[in-house]
């Protein structure tokens, strides 16, 4: 894909919503400063209309001059507006619902009445000197030709880009593509896609909405966000680079980081197969797929752990083979006699088993070590094995296993 897709975060609006969390003006700001050392190119600020401290922080975010967009989430009213205009930023995101359901439950308004509101509001804002966007929430479920309508008037009323958001998160790619490219097709203004993860579909739909013409897209760092959140910066920027080859201005090695800073301060655990950032995902333990990785790493890697800053992990486990084990022990300064490989096999599998957890390289030697000058070992293989240096860890640096 050689065209630019910006990919806007909103960790510290949308993913502040996720429950429970309260990031503090201190971490908001460092927040900011490290999305945009990581090359994000808008960042979602926060909610003037929340109050003093929220226009505080976020006057403290503009003061900062970071090299971002930084925008405001408002929804479309007066007091929304000036609230935006005491925080001193200078984009909003105006938002109004699109759906008929949510528009009649919520607003008691039709579809005409919200295309008046779009026109005078987004006019008031461009007046006022803002960068506009404007939020179509639960655009998904919206009726198509109202969403078609509510892109002209937001257009021809000053705005620069509209929003669609999947709110509810009830659509999958196909859906998305489906409904992003009709809308591309006719809009005269950018379009950013919005996604919920609520079906686990976040970062595809994502992914199917920049294919069907999307120039902006919105993600949360580890997809923090209203319930089951957002689509995810780190799954999205590496999906992009990997499948797409696309250049999204994001610095892939800062997402670990960042996703830890974040998940500190949400006060978030991250969970170990968290694509791009979990603790285990550049980890191996069954045998044949470390037997492969050790003769060409492209056996069983898709996404390379450099391109994001991360090492490939040997584990041994109750799926390992002799190869790994003998990897291992290598690197301890121990030889496995292939005699005695099946019997350390054996041992390293029940012992996993026994202890519902990986075997560390300290303890492999150790197990390797007793069964060395254990009653048994005269029958397996004959007296005197080396024993050198012991490790704990076995980490490949990025590219050591071509
Ligand atoms: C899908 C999304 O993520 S949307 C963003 C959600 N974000 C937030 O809710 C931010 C945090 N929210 C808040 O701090 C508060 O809800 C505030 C400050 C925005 C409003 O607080 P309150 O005045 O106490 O209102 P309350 O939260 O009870 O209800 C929301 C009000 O906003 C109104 N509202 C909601 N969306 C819109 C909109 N787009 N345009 C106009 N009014 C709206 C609702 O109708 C309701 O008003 P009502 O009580 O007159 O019916
Ligand atoms: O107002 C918008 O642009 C989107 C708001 C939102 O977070 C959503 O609808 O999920």
């Amino acid at each position: 894909m050689n065209r630019h897709v910006f990919l806007n975060d909103t960790t510290l609006r949308d993913g502040e919503q996720a429950p429970g969390v309260a990031f503090t003006k201190t971490e908001k700001l460092e927040l900011a400063e490290a999305l945009a050392a990581a090359g994000v190119p808008e960042i979602e600020i926060g909610t003037p209309v929340m109050g003093a401290d929220e226009i505080e922080t976020i006057r403290a975010a503009v003061a900062r001059r970071l090299p971002v967009r930084l925008t405001a989430w408002c929804r479309m009213t007066s007091q929304d507006l000036d609230a935006a205009i005491e925080s001193g930023i200078g984009a909003v995101n105006l938002s109004l619902p699109a759906s008929d359901i949510q528009l009649a439950a919520r607003l008691g308004l039709d579809q005409a009445r919200a295309l008046q509101i779009i026109d005078h509001m987004v006019k008031r804002a461009a007046a006022a000197g803002f960068f506009v966007a404007v939020g179509c929430e639960d655009a998904s479920r919206a009726d198509r030709d109202h969403l078609a309508r509510v892109i002209e008037a937001a257009a021809h009323a000053g705005a620069s880009r509209v929003r669609l958001a999947d709110t509810v998160g009830v659509l999958d790619p196909f859906s998305t593509f489906e409904l992003v490219a009709q809308l591309v097709a006719q809009s005269p203004i950018d379009l950013e896609f919005h996604a919920h993860n609520d079906l686990g579909l976040a970062a595809a739909n994502t992914l199917a909405a920049i294919r069907a013409g999307a120039r902006h897209a919105s993600v949360t760092v580890l997809g923090l966000g209203e319930r089951a959140g957002n689509a995810a910066l780190e799954e999205v920027a590496a999906a992009m680079a990997v499948l797409d080859g696309a250049d999204t201005g994001i610095e892939l090695t800062a997402l670990p980081d960042l996703a830890a800073q974040v998940a500190w301060a949400a006060g978030r655990q991250t969970a170990a197969i968290k694509p791009v950032v979990g603790a285990d995902v550049f980890s191996h333990e069954s045998g044949i797929h470390v037997a492969g990785l050790l003769k060409d790493s492209r056996t069983y890697q898709g996404l390379d752990p450099a391109l994001v800053g991360r090492c490939r992990r040997i584990v041994i486990g109750k799926h390992s083979g002799a190869t790994a084990i003998a990897h291992v022990l290598s690197e301890s300064g121990r030889d496995l006699d292939p005699d005695l490989a099946a019997a350390m096999v054996a041992r390293v599998r029940r012992k996993a088993a026994e202890t519902k957890s990986t075997v560390s390289a300290t303890q492999l030697v150790e197990l390797y070590d007793a069964m060395c000058n254990g009653p048994c070992f005269a029958d397996l293989a004959g007296p005197g094995q080396p024993c050198g240096e012991r490790t704990d860890t076995t980490v490949f640096r990025p590219g050591e296993m071509q």
